[in-house]
This record gives structure tokens, C-alpha cells and sequence, in this order.
């Protein structure tokens, strides 16, 4: 049951940093290890949730619907735009009827609502409480940003998104649900029809429409981390990699049924092999997340998302993975939005500033695909500068399973994947945050003190 509010609860994530985690956190390297240690959870009170920030502040596009409610947004007092403006501005013209709607803050069905616990299938996941102090004190110490769950297919990034957003009071999104629903088919359909590339762009288009919102987490693609383009985006946020082994993989998708549901994977002759083989593929990939969260396969969603918690805590202690980025891009926003202002404001997303005498990197990248599909759409380099052999050819997930992994061995891959420090370098660039996320928690308090907004960090 909830009970009222202690200053006991605020405290708590201290307290436990001072004397609770040291033995359960420091060192653990497996994830046996941290399930071991975990350190003693209670049944504890907590405090009503704040109410959600104002998220997805953007300007308004001039467009004939919109010019009307205003053009500047700050005479109206009111900046935000829907997810739909978001995402025109980003190149998403055609929503439908999209997932994408639910994120609007105005129609967010999780305002103001307190978090009710239900698991990835909508049971009640009492437990839950158990850990809510961790959760707390993540969503204390991320400040507001987005959380991506990378990981293979089947590792549990749909049904642990869900409940993590569900914990931290954010928003959740399923990219794949999201493109399925813009495009109007199946992943699967996509990949017969119109090929891996047609998907892969609209993901990345996805991604960049994403930079408009805070407090959302966001369930990837599992091939998400394939792409370089889709980096800077990622690391806006905070990448968490589920990474669970193949064998767990099988063995959840053939006990709930879904391996029957997915007929690439069904008629893979070894679908273990095969999911091994573009494991093999892609780890050096996922590795670049900033939380690896090894997962075993027998492990219940419950169990799934304590790891995951106090994996992010004990990351975000032993080398806090991104403050200095979000620093920087907070100052990089806080130009842009001033820039912004003096303009009164924005069109096209062509008239952001060009940062540091060059093009936005990425909204190079935005351009180039936006241009590329429509024209032929020459052939992407992958990761490595090589050429991406599969082409039309691999049926993403499926392609590689049928192939039993002969295509698959990509030795030297790892080696030539970018460095962490190369992706900081293209500068993660645009569109995280706006307006309450750069002023951060510290300008937020200092604005309360002095009444003007203060520089964040
Ligand atoms: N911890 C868990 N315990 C048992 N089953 C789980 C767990 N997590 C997920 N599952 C089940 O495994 C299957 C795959 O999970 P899920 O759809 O969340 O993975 P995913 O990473 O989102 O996959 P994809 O990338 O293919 O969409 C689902 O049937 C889900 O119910
Ligand atoms: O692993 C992959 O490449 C994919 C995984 C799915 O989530 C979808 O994004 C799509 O089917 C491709």
C-alpha cells in the first residue's frame, strides 16, 4: 500500500550510497554476482511523483494548421509542440494512426498517474515497490533523459521498456511498433518487400525524431547499433544493452510461442546457432552502450529489471558514463534554443546553426536520408567502411538465421567499429531536452532562487 511521503524516502538513495551499496555494488562484475550481493530491498514507502516535466519543447512549424496558434512560443507561454509537430520537423510527415501519438505530453496516458506495476503482459508486478528507491534515484541522476534498451532480438527490450518507463515515470516507446505502425506493415513485410534499407532509414529517422523528447524510454530495434548514424542519437541518452545469451534467447521465444510467430526464425534449421552467429556479429556493437546488463535466461521480467536497475547505479557510480556529454549538450541546446528565440522562429530544420563552422552532424545525417530515399538510395557503407554485402539480400534477423551464421562471422568488425570517444566526437549534436532539460536540475533550482534561469551544471 501507499503511504504518505517521508523525508526518510529521499534519503534513502544516500543513505544506501553511504552504507548499503558499498558492499552490495562495488566490484560486482556478473551478473550472478550482483543478484548475490543485491543489497537487502524494502518494503518502503515513496514519495507522489512529481509532476512529469514539460517534455518535447520545440518551436512550432510554420505550417498552415499551426502558424495560427502562435509563432513564438514564448509570447504564449506555451512551446510545446505534439509528437506529430515533433516529428514533422524531423522528416515524419505521415504518422497515421502511430504509437507515436501516445508521447504527446498532452495525451500522455501516464501523466499524473502514479505507476501501477504491471508486467510486460499487464499482471500486477508487486515486487515492483521493492526496488522503486533504485528507480528513484536513477531517474534522480539521469536528469530527465532518455534511456535506450539495445540488445538482441528476444533479449526483452519491449517487455523490460516497458516496466523501466512504467518505474521511472517516463513515457515508452517501441521504435519497431512505431515504424510498423508508419509504414503500415510488419517488420517482416518490410523486409520482403522493400527491403532492409527502407527499414533501417526509417529507424534512424525514428531516432531522430526521438531528440525532441525527454523522460522516454525507448525498446530498439535489435539492429539499431548496426548503424553509425543512429549513434549520435543513442548517446543523447543512456544505452542500456540487455544481453542475454543466445540459449535464453531460444529458449523464451520457443516457450511463449514466439518463435512460431517468427517465420524467418522458424525456419532456421539451428536457431541457436543462428542466433549465436548475429550475436557474434553485433556484440562489439552493443558493447558501446554505457551499461551492459548480462541476463539469464530463467530469470523472471521482475528479476530481468532489478539487474538492469542496479546495473545502471553501479554504472553510473564507477564511471558516471555521460554527465559530461549531457553538460555539453545542455550548452550546445541553450545556444541553439537562444538562436532560436532571437529568430522568433524555425521553419525548416535546415536553419539550425551550423555548429562550429561545420554542418550538424546529425542533421547531415537526416538530410542524406531523407535525400537518398528519395533517389536511388546508393549502397551504405557499414560500420567497418566496407560495403554492406547483405544489401536487399538479408532479411534482417531472419536473413542471418536462415544462413545458419555462414555469412555472418565478421572477424575484425569489433576492431573497426568506432571508438566511444569518435561518436562523442561527431558531437551528439541536436535535439535533446530543450528548454527544461538544459537548464537541469541545478538552473531549475537556482531559477527558483534568483527567478532567471541559470546556467545548468
Ligand atoms: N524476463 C523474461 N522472462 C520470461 N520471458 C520473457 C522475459 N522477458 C521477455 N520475455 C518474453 O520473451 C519474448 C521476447 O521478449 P521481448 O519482445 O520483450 O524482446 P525484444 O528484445 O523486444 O524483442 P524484439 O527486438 O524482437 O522485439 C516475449 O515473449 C516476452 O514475453
Ligand atoms: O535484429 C534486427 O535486425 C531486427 C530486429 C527487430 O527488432 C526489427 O527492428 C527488425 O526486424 C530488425
Amino acid at each position: 500500500m501507499m503511504e504518505s511521503f517521508s523525508r526518510l524516502d529521499l534519503l534513502y538513495p544516500w543513505i544506501r550510497k553511504r552504507w548499503g551499496r558499498c558492499v552490495a555494488l562495488a566490484g560486482s562484475t556478473s551478473a550472478r554476482e550482483d543478484e548475490a550481493s543485491s543489497p537487502p530491498l524494502r518494503s518502503t514507502t515513496y514519495p507522489p511523483w512529481p509532476e512529469p516535466r514539460v517534455e518535447g519543447r520545440f518551436v512550432r512549424p510554420q505550417t498552415q494548421s499551426l502558424a495560427a496558434s502562435s509563432s513564438s512560443p514564448e509570447e504564449e507561454g506555451n512551446n510545446e509542440n505534439t509528437a506529430e509537430e515533433n516529428a514533422a520537423i524531423w522528416g515524419l510527415t505521415d504518422l497515421g494512426n502511430s504509437n507515436f501519438g501516445k508521447f504527446g505530453s498532452e495525451r500522455d496516458p501516464h501523466r499524473n498517474i502514479r505507476p501501477q506495476f504491471l508486467d510486460g503482459r499487464g499482471a500486477p508486478w508487486k515486487e515492483g515497490a521493492d526496488f522503486l528507491p533504485e528507480l528513484m534515484e536513477i531517474k534522480m541522476r539521469i536528469q530527465g533523459v532518455n534511456v535506450y534498451l539495445v540488445g538482441m532480438p528476444g533479449s526483452g527490450k519491449t517487455t523490460l521498456g516497458r516496466m523501466l518507463a512504467e518505474g521511472l515515470q517516463y513515457r515508452w516507446m517501441d521504435l519497431d511498433q512505431f515504424i510498423e505502425q508508419k509504414l503500415g506493415k510488419a517488420a517482416t513485410k518490410v523486409f520482403e518487400e522493400d527491403g532492409e534499407e527502407v527499414w533501417r532509414k526509417q529507424e534512424t529517422l525514428g531516432m531522430g525524431a526521438l531528440q525532441t523528447y525527454v523522460q522516454t524510454v525507448v525498446s530498439t530495434g535489435g539492429g539499431i547499433m548496426q548503424r553509425k548514424e543512429n549513434l549520435p542519437f543513442l548517446h543523447s541518452g543512456l544505452i542500456v544493452w540487455l544481453d542475454l545469451p543466445p540459449e535464453g534467447i531460444v529458449a523464451r521465444m520457443q516457450s511463449s510461442g514466439e518463435i512460431e510467430k517468427r517465420p524467418l526464425l522458424k525456419a532456421a534449421l539451428d536457431p541457436v546457432q543462428a542466433v549465436r552467429s548475429l550475436y557474434e556479429e553485433r556484440k562489439g556493437n552493443y558493447a558501446l552502450a554505457d551499461v551492459r546488463v548480462v541476463l539469464r535466461g530463467e530469470d523472471d521480467a521482475v528479476k530481468c529489471l532489478k539487474r538492469v536497475a542496479h546495473r545502471i547505479i553501479e554504472e553510473l557510480d564507477l564511471r558516471p558514463p555521460k554527465a559530461k556529454m549531457w553538460e555539453e549538450k545542455r550548452n550546445k541546446m541553450k545556444n541553439l534554443w537562444e538562436t532560436m528565440k532571437a529568430k522568433g522562429s524555425m521553419t525548416d530544420i535546415n536553419e539550425v546553426p551550423a555548429e562550429e563552422g561545420g554542418e550538424n552532424p546529425t542533421i547531415g545525417a537526416i538530410k542524406a536520408l531523407n535525400q537518398d530515399s528519395k533517389g536511388e538510395g546508393e549502397k551504405k557503407k557499414d560500420w567497418g567502411g566496407k560495403a554492406d554485402k547483405r544489401g536487399q539480400k538479408k532479411k534482417g534477423f531472419g536473413g542471418a538465421v536462415r544462413k545458419g551464421g555462414e555469412e555472418s562471422s565478421q572477424e575484425g568488425r569489433q576492431e573497426s567499429a568506432p571508438a566511444t570517444a569518435a561518436v562523442g566526437s561527431q558531437g551528439v549534436g541536436f535535439g535533446l531536452g530543450l528548454e527544461e532539460y538544459m537548464r537541469g536540475e541545478e538552473g531549475r533550482r537556482k531559477e527558483g532562487e534568483d527567478g532567471e534561469v541559470a546556467e545548468a551544471a
